[in-house]
């Protein structure tokens, strides 16, 4: 067990460093980082998701690369622009709704990725259930001016979800409200969402992930939890295996992050990261390794959870 921790070049979701754990089986590596809100029993699916791709491996690819979004956090306009310029995606995800901003940063931010990406370009937003549904109603019209391709979580619960969905012409996608194997039939049923976001490590893995994709009946979007390139490769083994993948996926994380534990990191190149798993390099594994009795612990009490 190898305990990580990476400063991360922009500050996301709150933090300035990603840390987590990488198992090694006779599979190859795993990834096992939750969030630090998470405890068991959560985390215990997140350790499944780490012990399959070490012990078990994953099914078998269909496609040989994967369509990506830039994703750009709550940042200001001119960094914002320069994110997606760079990064040479057709499709961009904006951050909106960040602690500390109101909706005329948002506004800014999405012109100027409607502006550095062009008019043949795709732009969706990811609010993380931040707001209500008025609120929801009137932000996702403005930000539509600009065109939307669909919004992500604009509100927390599948109630305001299903209320915004009648209430907007963009698509609505869940993404928080899919974190367990029992999630998508709710969604189905409420009628919450248009496109489904999964990730691996809270849905317990890829094989888990595949399932619930199919009880979905929703068209996926997959998305990565800001991972190593360890954690990167089950997404893109995920995105790689279902049947039909519309949509660019949320695999280009790698960028927010100042290191790799890999030889050759899964990096997007010209919109699109390719279907392989990179192997983990000592020399750089060791850069960024850290000893940690908190994440040893955090292992253990996943482990036990799954057991029980
Ligand atoms: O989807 C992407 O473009 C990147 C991944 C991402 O946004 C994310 C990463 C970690 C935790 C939550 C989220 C999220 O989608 O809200
Ligand atoms: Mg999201």
């Amino acid at each position: 067990m190898r305990v990580y921790s990476i400063p991360m070049r922009t500050r996301f979701r709150g933090i300035t460093r990603r840390q987590g754990v990488l198992l090694h089986g006779p599979a190859g590596w795993g990834e096992f980082s939750p969030f630090a809100e998470y405890g068991p029993p959560e985390t215990a699916r997140w350790l499944a998701a780490a012990r399959e791709a070490a012990r078990d491996g994953w099914p078998a690819p269909v496609r040989d690369r994967i369509p990506v979004n830039v994703t750009v956090p709550a940042v200001a306009p001119e960094r914002a622009h320069a994110i997606v310029r760079a990064s040479g995606c057709r499709t961009a995800k904006v951050k909106v709704a960040e602690r500390g901003q109101d909706d005329a940063d948002d506004i800014a931010r999405v012109e100027a990725v409607r502006d550095a990406i062009g008019p043949g370009g795709l732009v969706r937003i990811d609010v993380n259930g931040a707001w209500d549904v008025d609120h929801a109603a009137r932000m996702i019209r403005t930000l539509d001016r600009f065109g939307l391709e669909y919004v992500e979580q604009p509100c927390a619960t599948l109630e305001e979800l299903a209320r915004v969905r009648l209430l907007v012409d963009v698509p609505i996608a869940a993404d928080e409200s899919i974190r367990r194997a029992e999630d998508p039939l709710r969604v189905r049923a409420a009628g919450a969402a248009d496109v489904a976001v999964l990730k691996v490590q809270p849905l317990g893995g890829v094989a888990a992930a595949l399932r619930v994709a199919e009880a979905t009946g929703l068209p996926v979007v997959v998305s990565s939890a800001v991972e190593t390139s360890v954690g990167l490769a089950a997404g893109v083994a995920l995105a790689a295996a279902l049947p039909e993948l519309p949509y660019a996926c949320g695999l280009a994380t790698l960028s927010l992050l100042e290191g790799d534990v890999v030889r050759d990191p899964l990096v997007a190149e010209g919109g699109f990261v390719p279907v392989r798993r990179p192997e983990v390099d000592e020399a750089a594994l060791r850069r960024f390794e850290i000893e940690d009795e908190g994440w040893r612990r955090r292992v253990a009490d996943a482990h036990a959870s799954l057991e029980a």
